[in-house]
């Protein structure tokens, strides 16, 4: 009989994209616009106190191409203090120039696939502050959203645990290699979105984000069971250069 393999289970995190209506904000008065960046300066500087103070931690990227213009990714605690600040963001005079794209709803998530007769996973401090992640100052993000294929005689979930926990190694050591390269951030969403997990992926050197994927794409995790979302990858948009990014 298959068996679930059991999860440990972080923060909560919401992936949230946006599109800025330029016109719309062209159209604004220069008062106007002074007015929606400081607060989302401010916002954004009251949620590095919550990181400094290691209850949350969120990134801010600029999205290339047509599917999104911004991504907000928070990481808190409670689904609770999620809502709220989506709250917070939606009542602000900034969001009234941006129009939704895509969001994720999820939750830092590590299996315990890897994990050895007698271990108990949730006691090791690397484990725990995996689950409560510092997202890195990186360059560069990609995100997507993916599912494990169940179909015919690929399906993953009627695999015995012992072959996906081999499988699932075979995955780590590909991704080892990107040790220092690329940081990743696995969320589960299962019951939460309509993917299965969100990937999220941050690298320096953008072209890392291609060759990681790339290279996955032949481990069998991947080519047989991997099923992909649509993928968003873009540049960090620190506090201090907002202005400038929104200056037109
Ligand atoms: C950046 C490198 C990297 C490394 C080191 C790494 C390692 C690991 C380990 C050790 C484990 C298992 C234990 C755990 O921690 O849960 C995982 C788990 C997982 N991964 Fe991974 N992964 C990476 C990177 C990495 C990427 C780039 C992708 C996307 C795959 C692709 O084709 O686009 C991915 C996916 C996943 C998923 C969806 C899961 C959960 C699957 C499940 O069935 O539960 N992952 N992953």
């Amino acid at each position: 009989m298959p068996e679930a393999v059991e999860t440990m289970d972080g923060w909560y995190c919401l992936h949230d994209l946006r599109t800025i209506d330029w016109a719309k904000w062209k159209q604004a008065t220069e008062q106007e616009r002074e007015q929606a960046t400081k607060e989302l300066q401010s916002m954004l500087e009251s949620w590095e106190e919550v990181a400094e103070a290691r209850e949350g931690s969120h990134a801010f990227y600029s999205i290339m191409g047509q599917k999104a213009d911004i991504l907000l990714m928070i990481l808190r605690p409670t689904m609770q203090e999620l809502g709220e600040i989506e709250l917070t963001f939606n009542k602000s005079k900034f969001a009234e120039f941006t129009k939704p794209s895509y969001s994720y709803v999820s939750v830092v998530e590590l299996s315990k696939y890897m994990t050895k007769e007698g271990e108990v996973p949730e006691e090791n401090p690397g484990v725990r502050a995996r689950l409560k992640p510092k997202l890195p100052d990186w360059e560069h993000i990609c995100f997507y959203p993916m599912d494990k294929r169940r179909e015919g005689n690929d399906n993953w979930y009627m695999l015995p645990f012992d072959e996906r926990r081999q499988l699932m190694y075979e995955h780590s050591f590909t991704g080892r290699k990107y040790a220092g390269q690329v940081k990743q951030i696995i969320t589960g969403s299962m019951g939460f979105d309509d993917w299965e997990w969100s990937v999220t992926l941050f690298a320096k050197d953008v072209l890392q984000l291609k060759k990681i994927v790339y290279e996955m794409r032949f481990d069998v995790v991947s080519a047989r069971y991997g099923e992909f979302g649509k993928f968003y990858v873009g540049n960090i948009l620190p506090i201090e250069k907002i202005p400038a990014y929104l200056h037109v």
